[in-house]
Order: structure tokens, then sequence, then C-alpha cells
């Protein structure tokens, strides 16, 4: 019973899917970044690059009243819509005013038209927002998978974004976006001196340990670099598990910083105690740092290993929303076993949370 046997994970051939068969889950990106960032920029460099893929935008530009330039800017139509409209070279392309969920619905209904769905957000969203609905809304979830957050910050203005003081201590939206991103792209760097932009840089770092981070002009990018990170999902178990093994705990650089903790625990931990220690941390928030300021998780990244289980489990968290999933990757028989979190926030102490991570988990329940 300890072997169940874990569904192997096969590509799906050909493009044609009869009604009968597996159907193929279509990728979503998450674009997310403040206020003239180079977000649309940045979609409309990927529409137009060579990428032999057929990709549907969601531009989300609720309440800007640029909307109707943005919509002009990659349709060439004139006008604000929120019907698909197909490109030149294949690319479907719509316009919304709520959080894009209708669209991507709707977007649905044309399957086989498109492989790969892009989403930019508003500058002021709140992309954990976006990519938990991915996980609450389970007809979405069936057609279409989150492949990873995307934040685009701005090179000459991004500081000021990042330091931005909110009423009543809360989080401002760019530290927000730069806390959840699998990818930042540091855009318009031709505005910016090499000391200014190793400032932003060093600031970004400083909130978001594991993130990689690209610099650009006018968001010029590889695509390998944006599409297909497979950051949510077990298909990057290996390179998960590489990924995570050079993530540094952050020192905090901005004030009320939001920094990156990361611990690796050795042990072979049961699935309802890894449960209960997120759980405290993420919904009941009684895991407090020093001065009893209660620690605030934006986004949980995990490798663990779970009794029982003879692969990886790749744990994936946004705000209150976590996710176990085993991996294809199986524990060897001479592997040590190990738990690694990776966790980003505010008032992260890491001895705190390895102590209580320790005892959450160490802790026996019910059956011996
Ligand atoms: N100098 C310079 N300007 C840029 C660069 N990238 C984009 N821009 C300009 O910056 C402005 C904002 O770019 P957008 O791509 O519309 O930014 P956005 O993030 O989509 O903006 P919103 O949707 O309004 O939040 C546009 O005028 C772009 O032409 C760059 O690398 N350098
Ligand atoms: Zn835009």
């Amino acid at each position: 019973m300890e072997d169940e046997p874990c569904p192997e994970l096969v590509p799906i051939g050909g493009a044609e899917q009869s009604d009968a068969g597996p159907v193929r889950k279509i990728p979503v990106t998450i674009i997310t970044g403040y206020l003239g960032a180079g977000k649309t920029t940045l979609l409309n460099y990927i529409l137009t690059e060579q990428h032999n893929k057929r990709i549907a935008v969601i531009l989300n530009e609720f309440g800007e009243g640029s909307a109707l330039e943005k919509s002009l800017a990659i349709s060439q139509g004139g006008e604000l819509y929120e019907e698909w409209l197909e490109l030149r070279n294949g690319c479907l392309c719509c316009s919304v005013k709520d959080n894009g969920v209708k669209a991507i619905e709707n977007l649905m209904q044309r399957r086989g038209k498109f492989d790969y769905i892009l989403l930019e957000t508003t500058g002021l969203a709140d992309p954990g927002a976006v990519a938990s609905m991915f996980w609450v809304d389970s007809e979405l979830g069936s057609d279409i998978y989150l492949d990873g957050i995307v934040s685009v910050v701005d090179a000459k203005h991004g500081l000021q974004h990042l330091t931005e003081e909110k009423p009543e201590g809360l989080i401002n939206e760019a530290s927000r976006q730069v806390a959840l991103a699998d990818l930042i792209i540091i855009n318009k760097t031709d505005l910016v001196s090499e000391e200014e932009l190793n400032k932003v840089r060093t600031s970004v770092r400083s909130i978001n340990g594991f993130v990689k981070i690209l610099e650009t002009q006018r968001s010029r990018v590889d695509l390998s670099n944006v599409l297909d990170l497979h950051a949510f999902d077990s298909l990057s178990g290996v390179s998960l598990q590489k990924k995570l093994e050079h993530v540094k705990t952050t020192q905090a650089h901005l004030d009320k910083a939001i920094i990156t903790v990361t611990f690796d625990i050795p042990g072979n931990i049961k699935e309802e105690n890894l449960n209960l220690f997120i759980q405290n941390l993420l919904w009941e928030k009684n895991v407090k740092d020093k001065t009893g300021c209660t620690m605030d998780v934006i986004r949980l990244k995990g490798l663990v290993s779970i009794q029982g289980k003879s692969h990886q489990v790749i744990v994936q968290g946004v705000h209150e929303l976590y996710d176990l999933e085993e991996t294809s990757v199986a524990w060897k028989e001479d592997e040590k076993r190990t738990n690694r979190l990776v966790l980003i926030g505010r008032n992260l102490d890491k001895e705190i949370i390895k102590e209580v991570f320790i005892a959450t988990v160490r802790e026996e329940r019910g059956n011996s």
C-alpha cells in the first residue's frame, strides 16, 4: 500500500483531439506589474515574435482610462471589446473589465484555436487573487493550468513603487507583485544608470530570493524564459529541486520589507502534520515573530517527503490557498529524505518558523 502507482505523465501526441480522447490542458501565464511598467509592451512583443504558438491574450484593463488605447495597441480594432478577436497571425485577443474568468470560460469554447493563454492584470491588481481563481474555480481548473506569474518592474520608478507606504501598514501592490512572481522582468533599463539598476535589482532580490530576474528594454525577452515555466506543477519536479537548493534567506532591504526565508529539515513527515503547519501559518495566522507580529506569508513553495509516499511532493501556496501534489520524481533508495520550504512574506523569522515546523511535524496525533 506504500507504493501506490503514480500516474505517469506522458505528452499527448498530436494537436487534434477526438471528443473521447484526453484533453490537453492549456497553460496560462499571468503578466503583472505596476502601472506603466511595460506589460502591454511585453504582450505585443510576444505576439509578434516567432514562437509557433497560437496565443490567446486577455487584457484586463479594469477601471483604467487607458484601456481603449491598450486594445488599440493590440487589436488595431479601435474599440474596447469583450469579444474575442482573431489577429492576423492567428493569435486571439480580448479585453475585459473583470478578473478574466468569464473571458477564459468564453475562450474555452474556442478550444483548438489556441494553445496558450496570456493574461495581463491591471497595474494595481493583486496577482495572487487572479492566481487563486485557478485553484478555486474547479471548472476552469480542469481545462487550464497556471504556468507562472511574470512581473514587470519599471527600472526607473520601481524603487519608488516598492517603497510606497500604504495606509494601515498594508503591503503595496508593487511589492506583492514581486513577492508572487516566478519571473521578474526589470524593464526600461535604457532610462537608468548602472547604479540605479543595481539598486532596483537588489531590492527585488531582497523581496523574492527565488525568482529569476531578467533585464530588458521594451520588454524584449527570450520567450523561453517567459512561457512554459511550469512554476506551479509537478512537471517542474526535477528542476524545482535544483532551483530550491539555490534559494537563500534574504536580508530585509526595504522598510517593513517582504523577505524570503528558506530552510531544510531532514526526515519523513506526516501529511496531516504538514497540513497543520501550513494551516497555522496561512489560515489561523497564529505564528508570530519575536515582537508578536503575525507572520504574513504571500507565497509558499516547497518539496517535501511525506510518509507513505514514494515520490517527492510539491507544495504550492498563494495567500491562503495551498496545494500538495505528488511529483513524478521518486525518492531514491539511498537518498536522504528531506523537506525544503521557501516562504515569501512579511515579519518572517527563519529560526522561529523552523522551530514551529519541527515542533509540528514531530508531534504525534491520534494513531501512534
Ligand atoms: N523608455 C522606455 N519606455 C518603455 C519601455 N518599455 C515600454 N515603454 C513605454 O512605457 C509606456 C508604458 O508601457 P505599457 O507596456 O503600456 O505598460 P503597462 O504595464 O502595460 O501599463 P498599464 O497597462 O497602464 O499598467 C509606453 O509608453 C511604452 O512605450 C522601455 O524599455 N523603455
Ligand atoms: Zn497594459
